[in-house]
């Protein structure tokens, strides 16, 4: 079939969750507490006053979440490790039980012919640290390290490809700047500072993994195309503020150096100046860039704090249960920008996916098997992975695809009232039921996405 869309050899197809998300049992086994714990059993966090104290009880259904992935026929698996599972109170003492799950994980995957992604830190910071200031005390870098450090040396060789950061946007918007994740802090001071220490703490923690690891290491980002509004200044200049707010914030630093001039104008007194060893830790050399894709947003001038822009709803747009718009074109877009923009690092997408409300048949079928029927799901990966595709036949090298989600899980601060599962978790009877889009996507990766 002359049009069937032809991924690169080697292309690595496969999933990702996140450690808080799916695990539950968060202090099992000698495991200290993380900022979630905390979060999560602070009143009024927590839509529905859901916590990651159970979850998709994954901590103890690791292996038959092994062998579900097995028979979907994943070849990778991105997942996170809890710091604090490592290192109770973030720094010193290793806890072996904690590292043990991991490495039993790891072997697991390994057994099923899965390749491994280990990302290091997915937002479960020990809360050990954050009273000792967390991603606000500049000793963080040291911390992350020596955290990595730990795991490098345990699983190295049987984990070739390593993730540092996941989303430190995220971490930093979230966390510091508007409160609506852990640790819950609102302030403009705060946001740069923890930005600047989160990738400090990423170029440690890659100059360590260069002094033992001997594979690859990588950051992974949420990026975001921003178009304009309309064609007026004001809407053109809104549109570089929220690109280098969210686009280059972290990119900048870690690939190039230094940071985008228009943070210094976002932030201005409360953008610090920083020392030009900061950018020398910072300016690793990386094997790869993951690049977790969801959405665009149409950009306005706005009054909003501290951009100063709003997002445009697009009237004909088509929205997922998060209210993000459906806009596979930016997928390409954003591709092309990046290598216009870095170069031809390698690239992973190591999230995409969307929530949307898939209730599961009330009948089994003949086989007994309940399906659950998720045809907006489906639609939407299937277009996401054609932007991809264009994006390869522009020359873009793309290695992979890790779907966000394998299962429903904890969608942070909304709880678990957003299912972004392509299997769909009871969370009475942690009950697993492959969607629509799963037995869809067993078939993409059996034909190596020729059938998508
Ligand atoms: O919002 C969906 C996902 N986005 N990236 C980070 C993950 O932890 C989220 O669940
Ligand atoms: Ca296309």
């Amino acid at each position: 079939m002359s049009d069937a869309p032809v991924f690169p050899e080697g292309f690595l197809w496969g999933a990702a969750t996140a450690a808080h998300q799916i695990e539950g049992s968060p202090l099992a086994d000698g495991a200290g507490p993380s900022i979630w714990t905390r979060f999560a059993h602070t009143p009024g966090m927590m839509l529905n006053g859901d916590t990651g104290d159970v979850a998709c009880d994954h901590y103890n259904r690791w292996k038959g979440d092994v062998k579900l992935m097995r028979e979907l026929g994943l070849q990778a698996y991105r997942f996170s490790v809890s710091w604090s599972r490592i290192l109770p109170e973030g720094k010193g003492r290793v806890n072996q039980k904690g590292l043990d799950f991991y490495s039993r994980l790891v072997d697991e995957l390994l057994a099923n012919d899965i390749e491994p992604l280990l990302t290091l830190y997915h937002w479960d910071l020990p809360a050990a640290l954050d009273d000792r200031g967390g991603w606000l005390n500049p000793d963080i870098a040291d911390w992350f390290a020596d955290y990595g450090r730990v795991l490098y040396r345990a699983l190295d060789g049987r984990v070739k490809k390593w993730v540092t950061l996941n989303e430190p946007w995220v971490v930093t918007d979230g966390g510091y700047l508007h409160g609506a994740l852990a640790p819950g802090h609102r302030s403009r001071f705060e946001a740069p500072i923890a930005s600047h220490h989160l990738m400090r703490a990423h170029g440690a923690a890659v100059k360590a993994y260069r002094e033992i690891g001997k594979h690859e290491i990588g950051l992974v980002v949420n990026i975001e195309p921003k178009y304009p509004a309309s064609d007026s200044a004001e809407d053109a200049a809104a549109v570089r503020r929220a690109h280098a707010y969210m686009n280059e914030q972290y990119l900048h630093p870690a690939l190039l150096g230094h940071y985008p001039p228009e943070l210094k104008e976002i932030f201005g007194e409360a953008w610090p100046e920083w020392p030009a060893e900061d950018y020398e830790l910072i300016k690793q050399p990386l094997d790869f860039v993951g690049i977790n894709y969801y959405t665009r947003s149409v950009t306005k001038a706005a009054t909003s704090y501290p951009l100063n822009t709003g997002v445009v709803k697009q009237p004909l747009g088509t929205y997922t249960e998060t209210g993000w718009e459906v806009f596979p074109q930016g997928l390409t877009d954003l591709l092309l920008w990046f290598k216009q923009t870095y170069g031809d690092l390698p690239v992973y997408i190591t999230e995409n996916g969307a929530a949307f409300f898939d209730p599961p048949a009330a009948s089994v079928d003949e086989n007994g098997n309940r399906r659950v029927r998720d045809p907006l799901r489906m639609d939407y990966l299937r277009k996401h992975l054609g932007a991809i595709h264009d994006a390869i036949r522009a020359g873009v090298d793309i290695r992979g695809y890790m779907l966000w989600s394998l299962l429903d899980n904890l969608e942070w601060s909304l709880g678990y009232s957003k299912r972004f599962g392509m299997v769909h978790v009871n969370y009475v009877t942690q009950e697993r039921t492959p969607k629509d889009s799963a037995r869809w996507y067993s078939e993409v990766i059996r034909t190596h996405g020729r059938k998508l």
